[in-house]
């Protein structure tokens, strides 16, 4: 058997597509969503994650701007600029882009981001309110791998999710959201002992493991749907993802691909957070339902 391939990138488009319609009932309403990007530094890769997120959201009519500082901004003057941004009206989503330098202390950063404005996900405030099931920005790529699960129509009632890996921006609140969804949710990290011994009783399994085609078929059971959240550039400057997919695409019932996966649906699901928070505004409710 060959396995469905999980096209992320066609999946985003036929969503901006929807989110651009939205927007354009918001603007009636006199209201831009407005995502705010802040990149420190010249890293490459940060660098074009960050264009994609500007060309996704103007794309959809969505207000983005991009604050780049150098990589001798302080800690204080970054919360300095998170004051200012958590303050200005226009803007309804700000997200600071991760890995930050050393010098800086990351959760003190998201932190300082007023959970209202959250689109990341990442405040403990909504870390929270995602664990209890209450109404929260939900982290992107966790989101876009639902997303994908549901619009393909894969059950995850009652199956069994195995994560491998415990990052707070990917494998544990995708466990969450599994869980949330009343998946059997088991996580494996580095340390686990027997990794195969997990993965192969895995129905839905989700790879954030960060290493090149660590994954091949023989941790994979017939039939299960593989979900790689990795993205490795190789020394040729392509992308590739944890999993083995040549091989793993014979097993498996779903596989996602990388680049075109997992990818293209975290964009999309930033953008879909965006335009929740600019509707909250409205509202001016941070909404505890
Ligand atoms: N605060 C914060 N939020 C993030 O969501 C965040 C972050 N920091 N830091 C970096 C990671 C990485 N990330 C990606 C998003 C989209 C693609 C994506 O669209 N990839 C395309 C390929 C793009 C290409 O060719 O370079 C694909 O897989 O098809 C990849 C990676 C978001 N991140």
């Amino acid at each position: 058997m060959s396995a469905e391939i999980l096209n992320g990138k066609i999946l985003a488009q036929n969503l901006r597509m929807k989110m651009k319609e939205e927007i354009n009932a918001l603007k009636g309403e006199g209201i831009v969503p407005h995502l705010t990007v802040v990149l420190i530094g010249d890293d490459p890769a940060s660098k074009s994650y960050v264009n994609g997120k500007k060309k996704a959201s103007s794309e959809i009519g969505m207000e983005s701007d991009v604050i780049l500082l150098p990589e001798s901004t302080s800690e204080k003057e970054l919360l300095d600029l998170i004051d200012k941004l958590n303050h200005d009206e226009q803007v309804h989503g700000i997200l600071v882009q991760l890995p930050l330098p050393e010098h800086i202390a990351e959760q003190k950063v998201i932190e300082a981001i007023s959970p209202a404005k959250d689109v990341d996900g990442f405040h403990p405030v909504n870390i929270g309110r995602m664990m209890t099931g209450k109404n929260a920005f939900l982290s992107c790529t966790p989101l876009g791998i639902i997303t994908m699960l549901k619009e393909n129509n894969i059950e995850i009632t009652g199956k069994h999710a195995v994560v491998i890996g415990r990052s707070n921006i990917v494998g544990k609140p995708v466990g969450q959201l599994l869980l949330n969804e009343n998946a059997t949710v088991t996580y494996c990290h580095s340390r686990t002992r027997d990794l195969k011994h997990f993965t192969k009783q895995a129905d839905i399994l989700v790879v954030a493991v960060g290493k090149p085609h660590a994954i091949g078929s023989e941790f994979v059971k017939e039939g299960a749907v593989v979900i790689d959240v990795g993205i490795n550039r190789t020394p040729d400057g392509k992308l590739t993802g944890d999993v083995d997919f040549e091989n793993v695409k014979e097993k498996a019932s779903f596989i996602t691909p990388v680049p075109r996966g997992v990818g293209p649906m975290t964009i999309a699901m930033l953008l879909k957070n965006t335009i929740q928070a600019a509707k909250q505004i409205k509202g001016s409710t941070w909404k505890n339902t």
